[in-house]
C-alpha cells in the first residue's frame, strides 16, 4: 500500500474513532474520499438484517446536479435506487464467477446527468451491512477503486458506530419517559423532591447541601447506618453542575483489599494475574460528575495516601502504568465511623482528614428526628403499598406512638423495612405494626422503669432461657447505646431504671462485660 493510500486509512480510522454521529463526520469523511477522486456527494446506507435500507448519513454541494431523479432528495427515492441496485447485486452473488465476485466489491454503475456512480458494498464477515454510494464527476480508474475498496472497513466502522449511538439514544429516551411517567406515579417532579423532612429535621442539613451544592467543594457527610447519607449526597449531586454526569456510588468497605486500587483508579492489561484487558476505575468512569465514597474510613492507609493525591492535584495513576491521567470528578465521601477517633488512633490519615472535612454535613439520627416519623412513615407506606399494587392503609395516632418509641439502630433504612413488612402482613387492608415490628425486643427503646425492672429481675427465673436471652441482648443494646457507661446520668443503669449494684450483678450473671462496649458503636 502506497504512503498516500496509507494516510486515508488512518485519516478514516480516526474519524471512526471519534464515535461520533455520522452527520458529524460527513464533512471530514468526503474531504479524505476527495483527496482520491473527484467526488461529490457521499450517501451511507445500513442494511439492519431484516431485508430494510436505512440512509445513515448523506453530504452533497448545493451547486452540484442531483443523482437521484427527484429533487430534493428523499430518503424513499435514495432507498428506491439501493434496492434496486441491491437486487442486482444479489442476482450478481448468486454466480460463483470470480470477476463477478470483484466486481461486488465495487460497483461502478448507473449514470446520472452524465456522472458516476460508485457503488460500494461494505461488508463484513457476516455479510453485506452497508452501502456507500459515491457520486463522482468522472470515472475512476482501477487504481482509484483500489484506494476507496481499502477504505470500506473504516466507513463500515463509522456507520456502526452512528447506528450504536443512535440505538443508545433511543434507550435514553424510553427510560426517560419510563422515569418521567413512574414520578408521575409517585405525584412528583423530580428524584430530588423525595427527601422527606426537608423542611422538618432536615431543615439544617438542606440548608448546609444548598450551600456546598453550586461550588466544586469536595463534602464530607457523617451519620450513622442508614440514616441517609446516599440521600443527602445524591441530592447535592442534583444541586450541582455536575447533575448531568454520572452520579457513582462506590462502597469502600465492600473493596477486596487487594483489588482496591484497581477499583478505584483502574489497571493495565497484564498489570497482574487475571487483568486480561485494560480497564477504566471508579474515578475515570466518574468524569463529569460525583462519585460518592461511601464508608471512606474503611480505606487501608496505602489506599488513603492514593485517595489523598486525587483530591490533592486531581491526578491517578492506573495500575501497571506509570502515566498520570488527569480526571475531573468531584467527590463526596462518607462515614458512619468516628472519623476524629480514627485519627487519634493513627488508623486514619491526619492529611486526608483535613481535607476530606473542608465541608462536612453531620446527618441526625431517626431518634434525633422524631417528628419527620409520622411524615417518613407515611411515605414508606404509600410506597410499599404502590409496589404491592393495594390500597394505602391508614397510620393511626397509636402507630406513630408507637414508632416514636421504638429505637432505631438501623435509622430510616429499618423504618422503611418495618413499614414495608407492616403493608404486607396487613394484606394491604390494615397495618400490621405489631407483627412488623415483632415481639417485645431488644430493640425497644428506654422501657419504663417497672418493665425494665420486671425483664432485669425475671434473670433469676432460669424457666425461660429465651427471655434471658432477650434481656441479655436488651442491656448489649444500652451498653452499646451508652458506650460502655454503667453509671452516671448517661449509664445504662439509669436508662434502664435499676440500681448500678443491681444491673452490675446482672451482668456478672449474664457474662457481659460492660468494658467490650467502650469502642463500639451500633452498626
Ligand atoms: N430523607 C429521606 N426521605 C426519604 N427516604 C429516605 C430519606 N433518607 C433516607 N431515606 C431512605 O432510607 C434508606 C437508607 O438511606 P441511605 O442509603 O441514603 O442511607 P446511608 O446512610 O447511606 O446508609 P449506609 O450507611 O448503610 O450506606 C434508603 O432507602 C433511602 O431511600
Amino acid at each position: 500500500m502506497t504512503v498516500q493510500a496509507d494516510k486515508h486509512l488512518l485519516a478514516l480510522w480516526t474519524e471512526a474513532g471519534k464515535h461520533a454521529v455520522l452527520s458529524e463526520l460527513m464533512p471530514s469523511l468526503i474531504a479524505v474520499l476527495r483527496e482520491i477522486t473527484s467526488i461529490d456527494e457521499l450517501y451511507l446506507f445500513a442494511f439492519n438484517g431484516a431485508d430494510e435500507w436505512r440512509l445513515s448519513g448523506g453530504w452533497r454541494d448545493e451547486y452540484v446536479p442531483e443523482i437521484f431523479t427527484q429533487r430534493p432528495i428523499t430518503e424513499a427515492s435514495a432507498l428506491e435506487t439501493i434496492q434496486r441496485w441491491a437486487r442486482a447485486t444479489a442476482q450478481l452473488s448468486e454466480q460463483s464467477d470470480a470477476t463477478h465476485r470483484a466486481a461486488l466489491r465495487i460497483l461502478l454503475g448507473s449514470d446520472y446527468d452524465g456522472r458516476i456512480s460508485v457503488l460500494m458494498p461494505l461488508r463484513r464477515d457476516t455479510g453485506m451491512l452497508g452501502i456507500a454510494v459515491l457520486v463522482c464527476e468522472s470515472a475512476c480508474t482501477s487504481s482509484q477503486c483500489e484506494q476507496l475498496i481499502a477504505l470500506a472497513e473504516p466507513l463500515l466502522a463509522c456507520i456502526e458506530n452512528d447506528q450504536q449511538l443512535t440505538h443508545i439514544q433511543r434507550l435514553r429516551v424510553r427510560a426517560e419517559a419510563d422515569r418521567q411517567s413512574l414520578l408521575g406515579r409517585l405525584g412528583l417532579r423530580s428524584i430530588s423532591e423525595n427527601i422527606v423532612g426537608a423542611d422538618g429535621g432536615l431543615k439544617q442539613v438542606m440548608h448546609r447541601v444548598n450551600q456546598v451544592a453550586p461550588s466544586p467543594a469536595g463534602v464530607l457527610i457523617l451519620g450513622e447506618t442508614g440514616a441517609g447519607k446516599e440521600v443527602i449526597a445524591r441530592a447535592i449531586h442534583e444541586r450541582s453542575a455536575r447533575h448531568n454526569g454520572p452520579f457513582l456510588r462506590v462502597n469502600c468497605g465492600a473493596l477486596p483489599p487487594e483489588l482496591i486500587d484497581s477499583e478505584l483508579f483502574g489497571h493495565e492489561k497484564g498489570s497482574f494475574t487475571g487483568a486480561l484487558a485494560s480497564r477504566r476505575g471508579w474515578f475515570e468512569r466518574a468524569g463529569g460528575g460525583t462519585l460518592f465514597l461511601d464508608e471512606v474510613g474503611e480505606l487501608p492507609p496505602a489506599a488513603q495516601v492514593r485517595l489523598l493525591r486525587v483530591l490533592q492535584d486531581g491526578i491517578i495513576q492506573k495500575v501497571g502504568s506509570e502515566h498520570d491521567v488527569q480526571v475531573d470528578v468531584r467527590v463526596i465521601a462518607a462515614t458512619h465511623r468516628d472519623l476524629p477517633k480514627m485519627v487519634q488512633e493513627g488508623s486514619f490519615r491526619e492529611d486526608l482528614w483535613y481535607r476530606l472535612a473542608v465541608f462536612p454535613i453531620i446527618l441526625p439520627t431517626l431518634n434525633e428526628r422524631l417528628d419527620d416519623i409520622e411524615d417518613l412513615a407515611k411515605h414508606f407506606i404509600q410506597r410499599a403499598a404502590m409496589r404491592m399494587g393495594v390500597p394505602v392503609p391508614p397510620l393511626s395516632a397509636a402507630d406513630v406512638r408507637n414508632l416514636k418509641r421504638y429505637s432505631w439502630p438501623g435509622n430510616i433504612r429499618e423504618l422503611g423495612s418495618v413499614l414495608e413488612r407492616a403493608v404486607i402482613l396487613g394484606h394491604g387492608e390494615y397495618l400490621d405494626l405489631e407483627m412488623a415490628l415483632g415481639a417485645p425486643s431488644p430493640k425497644l427503646k428506654s422501657p419504663n422503669k417497672s418493665e425494665a425492672a420486671d425483664l432485669v429481675n425475671s434473670v433469676s427465673d432460669p424457666v425461660d432461657e429465651s427471655l434471658e436471652a432477650v434481656i441479655a441482648a436488651h442491656i448489649k443494646y444500652v451498653l452499646t447505646d451508652t458506650k460502655g457507661r454503667v453509671d452516671g446520668p448517661f449509664g445504662a443503669a439509669k436508662r434502664l431504671g435499676i440500681n448500678v449494684s443491681t444491673l452490675r450483678a446482672k451482668l456478672r450473671k449474664l457474662g457481659i462485660d460492660a468494658n467490650a462496649f467502650r469502642s463500639s458503636s451500633r452498626d
